[in-house]
């Protein structure tokens, strides 16, 4: 009932004088075929007793004609609401899950396999249930009001024959509502294969995945994996329906054996004398609109029933527990003064995964530049993403200027943060949207966005696409043929870039330019309390990592920022460099401390700045260039020296 209310109020809202018509429409509709059949009876009665006078045949014929022509016209009227209303709930269905999507604070859902398939089932009932719910709804009442119209009749007609009629009906209603529990039951069933199979189809058809299934040649064995699915899948739904085959037809055939016994009981009593020819045609008719409504009742309930069982996903997307707890009152972020402390931190993805982030202890001073380094798997970006709080530490706390981060509005602490994450963002929009979506608000600002990719290097190649920042960056769409527009519009309000305006296609960009167009996007937020580069450079040739990082470094100095990279050189300069190892801080300090420490970190550096050498280990060095405790002295050989 819960669910079906939810619908209903759904549809209300959605357009109230649109669901009032569609429930006018239908009730006009239920009661046509009992007044039609009324007045066939009159009509056949008054021939029979040859009664009929030509005013009163004239009467009749116009009423039935008239009948016969709403009949034709009411129906598509219906249909018109049904679909429109359907339109109309589909949207505020879809805008209030995505709204509710966007609702949890973190990550941790949407790596949830039970909450990306009742998400699934949310996407795909949430935006149809209520329209179904709204006609079948009225279509129980349209079934009721015809059927009792029917029953009415039968009553004047057979007394007797009313409750054989409506007892057949009843175990094809029982049958429908318990069919119905089990089809929803298998939906739910086969969700993960059917998640699975949409998983393998994506990726089939996928420019990236393109490039490796045509050289590996694993085309025929994903085609194979995502077929296994959609056979186990239609192997469900094929046992669903059989069963449904086999309950409904004996359902059927039940209630048309007591129909067809009220049919000769009809016969012998006209030939008797005991009911008139008139009164065998509505009883004929008043048997099939009694059973008609009947099986169309239970269908129509049962489908309903089935729907909100499905809809049940959507209130429970709707209505879920936030995933990271926030107060009821949180407080708003302040301006970042002292600086981010990270106190004991102990974090792992799951209860099933192990620690990542083992007794964390480290502090981020205010407007400091401090450079994380560390091994795969370190735990450098789950370090990062705690930071913007993705996740919460399951022990310890990060504090804000003193205040745990818990405490502060969400989205308040995340206006603070600039960032560019290491699996950073390709969108498929204009070069501009690309940028702009960094900081929404300032999404039209052609001259800040222009700023922000001058300060990322992009300004150059952006500037020469074929549109210039109105270029779009995908082969998936024609450039100006999206009916909704662009987010950050072309200014002048040029429709398409090919010849004579029609839509032309998107320009691709290489692997850097796009790096470097995350890095203007995280620029447009470059005024913000805490800035946050999760490897921005290592998609870069060596003199636009040059150019980009002496940016960066004049960009962040001053400011509080936390800057990844596996590129030890490009670090140097940090202010504070924080070595991570095995889920904990293994060393900080300044790049000449740590190498003269001998550590980690010169271990790495002293590795990869052999690959720099200039000087051939025939010349007889054979140690490498910078061993540890080497300090500065062999500076000159790396890059971003
Ligand atoms: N979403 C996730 N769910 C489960 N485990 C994860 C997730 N993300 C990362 N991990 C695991 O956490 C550990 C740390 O990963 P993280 O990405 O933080 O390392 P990193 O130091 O940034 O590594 P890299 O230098 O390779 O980028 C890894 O063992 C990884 O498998």
């Amino acid at each position: 009932m819960r669910g079906a209310a939810a619908a209903l109020a759904l549809a209300w809202r959605a357009g109230p004088w649109l669901a009032t018509a569609f429930a006018l429409l239908t009730l006009a509709g239920a009661a046509l075929p009992v007044v039609t059949a009324w007045l066939t009876k009159s009509a056949i009665d008054l021939i029979a007793r040859g009664a009929a006078t030509a005013p009163a045949l004239t009467g009749l014929g116009t009423a039935l004609a008239a009948c016969g022509v709403l009949a034709a016209v009411v129906p598509q009227a219906a249909r018109y609401a049904r679909e429109e209303t359907g339109r109309r709930v589909g949207l505020a269905a879809q805008d209030r899950l995505f709204q509710a999507a966007e609702r949890f604070v973190g990550l941790a859902r949407f790596e949830d396999p039970v909450f990306l398939d009742r998400l699934r089932m949310a996407q795909q009932h949430g935006a149809t249930t209520p329209g179904q719910v709204v006609s079948a709804v009225l279509g129980i009442a349209r079934t009721t009001v015809t059927g009792a119209g029917f029953l009415g009749s039968l009553l004047v007609v057979g007394p007797w024959m009313a409750p054989v009629v409506v007892c057949a009906a009843v175990p094809s209603l029982a049958a429908e509502l318990w069919l119905a529990r089990r089809r929803a039951a298998m939906l739910w069933r086969i969700g993960p294969a059917e998640r699975r199979e949409f998983f393998f189809r994506e990726l089939l058809v996928n420019v990236q995945a393109a490039k490796e299934m045509r050289l590996f040649g694993t085309g025929a064995h994903l085609r194979e994996l995502m077929n296994g699915r959609r056979r186990a899948a239609n192997a469900e739904r094929g046992r669903t329906d059989r069963r449904e085959l086999r309950v409904q037809g004996a359902a059927g055939a039940f209630g048309a054996l007591a129909a067809g016994g009220g049919l000769v009981w009809a016969l012998h009593a006209a030939a008797g004398g005991g009911l008139t020819i008139g009164d065998v045609s509505l009883f004929a008719a008043a048997v099939a609109g009694v059973q008609g409504a009947l099986t169309g009742l239970a269908v129509e309930v049962a489908a309903a029933h089935q729907q909100l069982l499905l809809f049940g996903h959507y209130l429970a997307v709707l209505g879920g527990e936030p995933d990271l707890p926030v107060p009821p009152l949180p407080r708003p972020a302040p301006p970042l003064r002292r600086g981010v402390e990270l106190r004991d931190v102990w974090f792992r993805y799951s209860p099933d995964h192990p620690w990542t982030l083992r007794g964390l202890n480290l502090t981020i001073p205010y407007g400091e530049a401090v450079g994380l380094v560390g091994r795969n798997g370190a735990g450098k970006s789950t370090l990062v993403k705690l930071l913007c709080r993705m996740y919460d530490p399951e022990r310890g706390e990060i504090l804000w200027d003193g205040t745990d981060i818990r405490e502060l509005d969400p989205a308040g602490l995340r206006a603070r943060i600039g960032a560019v994450f290491q699996d950073y963002m390709q969108y498929d929009m204009t070069a501009a949207e690309n940028i702009g979506l960094g900081d929404v608000g300032r999404i039209g600002d052609r001259a800040r966005i222009e700023a922000a990719a001058r300060g990322a290097g992009a300004h150059g190649f952006v500037a020469a696409l074929p549109r210039g920042y109105d270029t779009l960056l995908s082969r998936l769409f024609f450039q100006g043929d999206d009916l909704g527009g662009d987010l950050g519009g072309d200014p002048d309000g040029g429709a398409g870039n090919g010849p004579g305006g029609a839509p032309g296609t998107g320009v691709l960009l290489s692997g850097g330019q796009w790096q470097r167009l995350a890095l203007a996007r995280a620029y447009l937020r470059g005024d913000r309390d805490l800035l946050i580069l999760d490897e921005p450079g290592s998609g870069l040739d060596a003199e636009a990592e040059h150019e980009i990082h002496a940016g960066l470094r004049e960009h962040r100095r001053g400011r509080t920022s936390v800057l990844v990279s596996h590129r030890l050189g490009t670090l140097r300069d940090a202010g504070l460099l924080v070595v991570l190892d095995g889920g904990r801080v293994a060393e900080q300090g300044a790049h000449a401390e740590l190498l003269a420490r001998g550590g980690l970190y010169a271990h790495l550096f002293g590795l990869q700045a052999q690959g720099y050498r200039t000087v051939e280990p025939d010349d007889g060095d054979l140690a490498p260039a910078f061993p540890p405790g080497a300090g500065d002295g062999a500076r000159a050989d790396l890059p971003g020296a």
